[in-house]
């Protein structure tokens, strides 16, 4: 049986971690899920590679940063720690993150949130039930998270 992580933060400021729980369960009905909620994004890193050591296939962390330049360096490092965490575990750590200061109102950020979290839930199931080749083909097709498609460019 499949198992998936999802850490997610009390800092954030809307329940992602719920949405991503659904979702999962309902692109991949027999999996296990096991959630993880700490603190703040700088406490993601070491609770994904815990979950990992607790056999989770794939995670997903839900982070979200807030609007000054210490929020942006606590992501950074944060970021930094997921990518390591990756690299030392060969496990995909699927890193959603909203970032504060990407639309000025509360119900725009939501949608971002609800959107982005979708959307890389799914992704983050279609790699672990398919592996490499599972998102090939949509390369190249602008595909965004949070926001509409780009598109390719013919
Ligand atoms: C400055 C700061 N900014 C954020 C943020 O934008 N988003 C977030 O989730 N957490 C932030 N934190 C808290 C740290 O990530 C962490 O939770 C604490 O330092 C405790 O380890 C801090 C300290």
């Amino acid at each position: 049986m499949r198992k998936y992580g999802i850490v997610d933060t009390t800092f954030s400021r809307i329940d992602m971690g719920s949405i991503a729980y659904k979702i999962i369960k309902n692109e991949d009905e027999d999996c296990e899920i096991v959630r993880y909620t700490v603190p703040g994004i700088k406490d993601i890193p070491v609770a994904a590679k815990k979950l990992i050591e607790e056999g989770c296939d794939g995670i997903i962390t839900l982070g979200w940063v807030g609007k000054t330049a210490l929020d942006k360096y606590s992501y950074l490092a944060s970021s930094i720690g997921i990518i390591i965490v990756q690299i030392l575990t060969s496990k995909h750590i699927i890193d959603v993150t909203v970032h504060e200061d990407e639309a000025d109102d509360e119900e725009k950020l939501k949608e971002i949130a609800i959107d982005r979290t979708i959307k890389h839930a799914k992704n983050l199931v279609k790699l672990v039930k398919e592996g490499k080749n599972a998102l090939t083909k949509y390369a190249g097709k602008g595909l965004r998270q949070g926001y509409r498609d780009a598109g390719e460019i013919d």
